[in-house]
This record gives C-alpha cells, structure tokens and sequence, in this order.
C-alpha cells in the first residue's frame, strides 16, 4: 500500500473524467486520455465511475485513485458518498478510493468516521484519499486515520474560501503539519501554479480540466481572445 504512495511521491496526476453530459464521455475515451497521461509521464490518473476506472486499469499501467460521483436526496456530499460507491469503485480494480471528507452531512447522516472505518474493516487493501474543503476537515480526516488527504473541495463547499485559484494556503497549512501526504488539487491550470503547489509542500499536483475537459480549455481561449478584442 505505502508503495503507490511512494510511488506518487513528487508525481504529477491527471483526472480523467467526463461526465454523462459532458462531449468526452465514455470509459474507452477516458482510457485513451489516462494512456496519454502514461506516455506523458504521469505519476498516476485520478478517475470517476466503475465502468472508466475498469477501463483505465485494462490500458494503463499506473495507479488509479478512483471515486464514484453520485447524489443522494439528503445530502449535498457526492464523491463516493456510501460504502455502496467505495465497493464498486474497489471492485473496479482502484489502488486509492477518494471519498468526500468535508463537514458536509452525508447520507443518511452517516459520520465520515463509520465510513473510515467500514472501509478499513472490508477493504483493507485500499488506500484511503480524503477530499477535503478547510484545514479543519483535513485535520480532522488526518485524525480518522485518512491516508493522503487531497484538497479537492476547496472551492466546492459554501463554507470554503471561493476563489479562483489554487488553494496554496491550505496545502501550506496542511502539509506543515506533515502528518500525512497532502495533495494538491483543484483548478490548476498552468506549470507556475503546479510548481507552486510543490514549494508549498505537496506530496503530489492533481491536474484534471486544464488537460481533459476540452471544452473548458476551448472557453478559456475564447473568452480571453474576446476579453482582448473588445479593450483593442
Ligand atoms: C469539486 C469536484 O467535484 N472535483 C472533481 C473531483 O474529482 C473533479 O471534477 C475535478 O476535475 C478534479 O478534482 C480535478 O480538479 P480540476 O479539474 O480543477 O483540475
């Protein structure tokens, strides 16, 4: 287990996700990005759903952090919410399962700590990533006994500073408690910025819409050559 973490240790990982409504859709699509994150040098992919991260695991050789996006009526925790999302993800063949560790209530108002646990008891092969909104909630999932916590939700939790960059403040904070590895995650779009995320002590930089979500990459291009148009 402590291998992938080595393994990731300094790495670069690529998210390969697209969602049921998103043009790039589809677990071959997904495995063909992850195979060009490989030949790229990538450290490791970062994948959503069963059917992509099994796709993934047959044309890729690296280690694969997957989680299950799903919604629940009760509540607004959606990466791998239940033990239900974990099991498939395992099943699926994932080294890592990221899991929502914010302060959010879950599913049937199901503490993060039965989770933690429950994983621990019936996958004890799987390594445990925290995806994380404040310093507080990665403390806390460091305290659960998380493996790696990942700052994720930053950005994506009412009660997380929204801003447009990075959260390098919070991988800083984390990381100088050096308890476990922090990942960096979360709209990181350029080298500087990765880099950056290195200096402030991440284990390892999770890039995902800056390289897979092309029309995300189109709108930035478009929207800044319009920006500029209309000034000149
Ligand atoms: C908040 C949330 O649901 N994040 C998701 C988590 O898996 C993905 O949609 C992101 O693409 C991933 O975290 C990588 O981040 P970015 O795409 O900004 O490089």
């Amino acid at each position: 287990m402590d291998d992938v973490i080595a393994r990731l240790k300094n790495g670069f990982i690529v998210s390969c996700q697209a969602l049921e409504n998103e043009p790039l859709h589809g677990a071959s699509i997904m495995a063909a990005m992850a195979r060009a994150a490989e030949e790229g040098g990538a450290a490791g992919i970062r994948a959503n759903s069963p059917a992509d991260i099994s796709a993934i695991k047959d044309k890729c050789s690296l280690p694969v952090i997957g989680l299950y996006k799903k919604h629940y009526p009760d509540s607004d925790v959606y990466i791998t919410p239940t033990i239900r999302e974990v099991s498939d993800v395992v099943s699926a063949g994932a080294d890592m399962v990221a899991i929502d560790s914010t302060f959010m209530s879950r599913p049937r108002n199901e503490k993060l700590e039965q989770l933690i646990a429950e994983i621990r008891k019936s996958f004890p092969q799987t390594l445990i990533m925290a995806d994380i909104s404040t310093f507080e909630e990665g403390v806390m999932a460091m305290e659960l006994g998380a493996d790696v916590v990942s700052t994720t939700m930053s950005g994506y939790t009412p009660h997380s500073p929204q801003i447009a960059t990075p959260d390098y403040e919070l991988v800083g904070k984390l990381a100088a408690l050096a308890r476990v590895p922090v990942f960096a995650e979360g709209r990181i779009w350029s080298l500087e910025e990765c880099l950056r995320c290195y200096q402030m002590g991440a284990h390892a930089v999770v890039v995902g819409t800056a390289i897979t979500r092309p029309q995300e990459i189109v709108k930035r291009f478009v929207t800044n050559i319009q920006a500029k148009m209309l000034e000149s």
